[in-house]
């Protein structure tokens, strides 16, 4: 049984395209598992209640959940939905609570990025303020206007990471700069998560589930991006591979 890679959970967006619904995921999440934490990544189509996820969720060594342009539905968090919520995606919503809850059931590692950290933060009963960029006091944490990728992704904006937190361990420093690309923002966090990190506006960029049995870290910018290059970025992904890895010996499976 040695060296079986570890396998990772990924949620799929869906949209329409030419004729089809499609269930898919953008490639720099899947880059970033297969090269820098040497997993394979496994797209989970968004087709809840029709299908359970249970099986899945048995089979898999951890949970990675993506960013995205679409928003989490605000009735998830009793706010009235409104054209600044806009766009929405509630067959990943669906999908993200369930690999969510799933994966803490489990004690699997769990991964949540950018969009995947506000899921995380809303299914355990917090909330998000939208288009923060317009609220007094905090920064734009918007992207360039850009389609270069690099660009869009260029580094931002300085976080401060919490003494004694699990990340600052992780990373090894007290400040990183990082990448932004969101409009929504943690507002009232879920009492089952601690603060990692925020931005120089107070803005909550990282999160760690207080009592999970394992690593469950939020990051509200984007490691993936540059996990080949950055340190800090590397650094995220090879100790959540690590965590994968560590739960696959203790099922057997490495
Ligand atoms: N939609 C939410 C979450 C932001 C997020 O996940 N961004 C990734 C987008 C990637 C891209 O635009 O290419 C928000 O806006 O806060």
């Amino acid at each position: 049984m040695a060296d079986q890679p570890i396998l990772v959970a990924v949620p799929a967006d869906t949209f329409d395209h030419g004729n089809y619904r499609w269930h898919a995921t953008p490639s720099t999440y899947l880059d970033a598992l297969v090269e820098v934490a040497g997993a394979v990544p496994v797209i989970v189509p968004a087709l809840l209640p029709r299908m359970t996820i249970a099986p899945l969720l048995d089979r898999v060594d951890g949970v990675l959940l993506t960013g995205a342009a679409s928003n989490v539905h605000p009735e998830r968090y009793a706010v009235p939905a409104s054209r600044a919520h806009e766009p929405f995606d509630p067959e990943r919503d669906r999908l993200t609570e369930a690999l969510i809850k799933g994966a803490l059931e489990r004690s699997l590692p769990l991964l949540c990025i950018c969009r995947g950290h506000q899921e995380l933060n809303v299914a355990l009963g917090g909330s998000l303020a939208t288009e923060i960029q317009e609220i007094e006091g905090r920064m734009d944490h918007r992207h360039l206007p850009s389609h270069d990728q690099r660009e869009r992704f260029a580094i931002r904006h300085e976080i401060a990471l919490e003494p004694g937190g699990s990340l600052r361990d992780i990373v090894g420093e007290a400040e990183i700069r990082v990448n932004s690309l969101h409009r929504q923002a943690i507002d009232r966090l879920a009492d089952g998560l601690a603060v990692e990190a925020r931005a120089p506006d107070g803005t909550v960029e990282a999160v760690r589930v207080k009592d999970a049995a394992n690593f469950a870290v939020g990051v509200q910018w984007h490691p993936e991006f540059w996990a080949s290059t950055d340190e800090p970025s590397r650094k995220i992904f090879q100790a959540f591979a690590a965590a994968c890895r560590a739960f696959a010996a203790s099922k057997g499976r490495a």
